[in-house]
């Protein structure tokens, strides 16, 4: 393999390829502001989409074009080659593509035989004399012209020549670069590079140096990156991607893997956005907030999992030089390094967790093995630190002895009232609860109502409260998660509620086990209270 240092280009295709993704639906704002993150991360090419086929893309490519100030990325389009028997000058498809303004054109040109013959049911001298006549009549028009070659690499196994017909046909015509599709994405690396390496010397041989090549994988052997790095390493020069790897049916390859991987694996230029390494995370974030889906905790480079580390003894290294369990500086990507607290921590996770949050245990060897003791022990009947910092940094007072008591209940209890009378308008059961404690400001016996047991029980304890710390007034429980822990024991069985609770600055998540949903709500009712008033600094008034 030849090392070199020259630049890959980075094709977008989120708006387009992405949005062929089950449960992703863009609108025409929505795009802008993709596109405008796109740029802002450096890429050099946005596909918008295909104008004339889909209403919302024709509105996109004139709003981008004349409104969108792109500093780094060329905008493309995306459409097919004429139809069977027509001329590209009086296609109607084609026209739309050109009077979209778009300077780039790609093209989506058939490249297997089989589809020639029975999907487009001609010839394969039409589909090449398509695939001619469109590039060509779209360079004269001034248009730099990409033609994405479908089916490439499968095309080949059924028709070994095929397919570099089209590749030539497109080069020959004005085609600044042809892409290989691994459209089913059915193929692995080791083929993908050996086809990519054929091709290329294919066209070098016919006299068609200057036509770069670009793939295009998606993910259905899971090899979508793997593969598109095996075509860069054996020549290809662009590679073609979706942001966080949206796509139809399993994805595309994710840009972001790719950029890290290119610009800091292989050490190619590949962002036109000198600081865009560092943006990566950001731009996986803000385009998750567009689409509407929560990224995985797990993509490589970005993922909130990426540098979060669980095991003892990777912690203990950590904490000597990060550099030993982690492939890069996070920071450089815009990423953070994260510590787990759990089951399988050791001395070192729980003082560098303990440092996450404000607290030096690094003098205190005692104490710090007293808390790797409640934790290990805690998390043997159901408890879940790594999911509840705010938990685990109580746990971590009260093992110090500083733990502020803000309340003194003497009883809590809930009512839940029976039959359908009682039902609320979403379905849940109304219920009461009473809770007695005791501040400086005197005992409070105080019922609350609520659609659930729960929900009673948090209204009556703010209720109880808000007068002594009037902060709790903005608390407000936004999410409220329940796993019954042994489900064999049916009504015997452990519960484990999780509580995220914000104050409209921050969010804070406590854990609660019981044998009950409402014991195990409780509890992380009570420490999310705690942990919110310690957190805003008021003192305790018990
Ligand atoms: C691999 C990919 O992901 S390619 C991207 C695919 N993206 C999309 O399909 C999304 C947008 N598509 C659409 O809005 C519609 O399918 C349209 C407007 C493009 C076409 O709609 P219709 O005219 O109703 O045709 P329909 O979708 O049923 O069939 C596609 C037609 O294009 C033809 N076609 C398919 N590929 C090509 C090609 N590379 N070059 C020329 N014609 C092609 C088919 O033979 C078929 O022709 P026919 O109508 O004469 O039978
Ligand atoms: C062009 C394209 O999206 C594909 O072949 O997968």
């Amino acid at each position: 393999m030849k090392t070199t240092t020259q630049p890959i280009e980075i094709y977008d295709t989120t708006l387009r390829d992405g949005a062929q993704m089950e449960g992703i639906s863009l609108s025409v704002a929505d795009k802008l502001n993709i596109a405008q993150a796109l740029d802002d991360l450096g890429v050099s090419f946005i596909e918008g989409g295909w104008p004339g086929a889909i209403p919302k893309d024709t509105e996109f490519f004139a709003l981008a074009l004349s409104k969108l100030q792109l500093r780094h990325a060329t905008l493309a389009v995306f459409g097919a080659t004429r139809k069977v028997g027509t001329k590209a000058s009086e296609d109607p498809q084609v026209l739309a593509l050109l009077e979209s303004g778009a300077p780039v054109i790609t093209l989506v040109a058939k490249s297997d035989l089989r589809h020639v013959t029975d999907a487009l049911k001609t010839t394969g001298q039409e589909n090449l004399a398509m695939v001619r006549d469109t590039v060509q009549f779209l360079v004269k028009e001034g248009r730099r012209v990409f033609l994405d070659a479908e089916h490439y690499f499968d095309g080949l196994t059924h028709d070994a020549d095929y397919g570099l017909k089209v590749l030539k046909a497109a080069g020959e015509a004005g085609a600044e670069t042809v892409v290989l599709c691994d459209t089913n994405g059915g193929n692995l690396p080791s083929s993908i590079g050996a086809k990519v390496t054929e091709a290329r010397d294919y066209l070098d041989k016919n006299g068609l140096t200057q036509v770069k090549i670009g793939i295009h994988t998606h993910n259905d052997t899971g090899c979508a990156v793997a593969n598109a790095m095996a075509a860069i390493e054996a020549g290809a020069a662009q590679v073609q991607g979706c942001v966080n790897g949206y796509g139809e049916r399993t994805g595309n390859a994710d840009i972001l893997t790719l950029a890290g991987n290119i610009e800091i694996k292989l050490g190619r230029p590949a962002l036109l956005n000198e600081k865009g390494l560092a943006e990566l995370t950001r731009t996986s974030h803000r385009v998750a907030e567009i689409t509407n889906l929560q990224p995985s905790k797990r993509l490589p480079y970005v993922g909130d999992s990426s540098f979060a580390h669980k095991a003892g003894l990777h912690a203990s290294a950590i904490r000597v030089n990060p550099d030993l369990y982690q492939h890069i500086d996070p920071t450089t990507v815009g990423n953070d390094m994260r510590m787990l607290v759990s089951e399988m921590a050791g001395r070192a996770s729980v003082q560098l967790k303990a440092k996450e949050l404000g607290i030096d245990l690094s003098g205190t060897p005692y104490l710090t093995g007293r808390v790797v003791e409640a934790v290990k022990e805690k998390e043997s009947h159901g408890y879940v630190f790594d999911a509840a910092d705010a938990s685990f940094e109580l746990l971590v007072r009260a093992q110090g002895g500083d733990l502020p008591t803000y309340f003194e209940v003497e009883t809590w209890r809930t009512l839940v009232q029976a039959g359908r009378a009682s039902l609320s308008e979403n379905g849940e059961a109304e219920a009461e609860a009473t809770v007695k404690l005791r501040t400086r400001d005197g005992r409070k016996i105080v019922t609350g109502e609520g659609n659930g047991p729960v929900n009673a029980l948090d209204h009556a304890l703010r209720q109880a409260l808000s007068q002594t710390y009037p902060d709790i007034t903005n608390f407000e429980l936004v999410d409220y998660k329940v796993r019954i822990l042994d489900t064999t024991s049916g009504t015997d069985a452990t519960v484990r509620v999780l509580i995220t609770t914000t104050n409209g600055d921050i969010q804070w998540t406590t854990v609660g086990v019981g044998e009950d949903v409402i014991e195990a709500s409780w509890e992380a009712l009570v420490e999310s209270l705690t942990w919110g008033l310690m957190h805003l600094g008021v003192r305790p008034k018990v």
